[in-house]
């Protein structure tokens, strides 16, 4: 079935805590700015970015199950469980909220980890989800600074900050990540 913007906003604000759903609406308006500035589709920023934490509260158990009864991607579930949520998210919102476009879906599952060649549509969610107004850790201001210039430049700082925190707790790195910090920075060296 088919949700409206406003049933999609009841069904999905009823699943995680006020704050989570504040950052959401953060994340969500500053999708739909980074769509206008870099010609990505506003629409699609907006629906995304609604969606795009739907299954971070879910029990972990649950996100497990999703994830190997239906075949998405399992390798990650060797990894980190907090990026289950994001492909997760994805499978609910095609399959529970009647959402069909690729794009919107992909830019819900690699919001957290990226992807090598991240469409304009992901590279916008996932830095949103960065630097939207309620983030608050050290070096936001300097990923909202470069987001003003560049996406993909933004997008390396903020992968950069979340690689950094890894290793910094000498935790493992899904490698996907690596990957996708990689291929943008080739991206703007072409560019350049
Ligand atoms: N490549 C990765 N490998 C392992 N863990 C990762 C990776 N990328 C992100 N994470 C984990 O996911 C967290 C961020 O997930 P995110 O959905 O953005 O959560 P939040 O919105 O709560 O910050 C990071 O702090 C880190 O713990």
């Amino acid at each position: 079935m088919k949700f409206s913007r406003d049933e999609l906003i009841k069904v999905v604000s009823t699943q995680m805590p006020d704050k989570r759903w504040q950052h959401t609406q953060g994340v969500m308006e500053t999708a739909v700015k980074l769509a206008e500035q870099y010609g990505a589709d506003p629409v699609k920023a907006d629906l995304a970015a609604i969606l795009h934490d739907v299954a971070k509260y879910w029990p972990i158990e649950t996100l497990r199950t999703i994830i190997s009864d239906n075949q998405l991607s399992d390798d990650l579930l060797s990894y980190n469980k907090q990026l289950w949520h994001a492909e997760v998210g994805a499978f609910v919102a095609s399959h529970e909220y009647g959402i069909d476009d690729l794009e919107i879906l992909d830019a819900i599952r690699y919001h957290t980890a990226g992807r090598i060649g991240m469409t304009l549509l992901d590279k916008v969610v996932c830095l949103a989800d960065y630097i939207e107004p309620g983030r608050d850790f050290p070096g936001v201001n300097n990923i909202r600074e470069l987001a003003n210039h560049s996406l993909e430049g933004g997008l390396v700082a903020g992968l950069d900050s979340t690689i950094s925190l890894l290793v910094s707790r000498r935790q493992i790195i899904y490698p996907l990540t690596v990957l996708a910090r990689n291929d943008l920075i080739k991206q703007m060296e072409a560019n350049s």
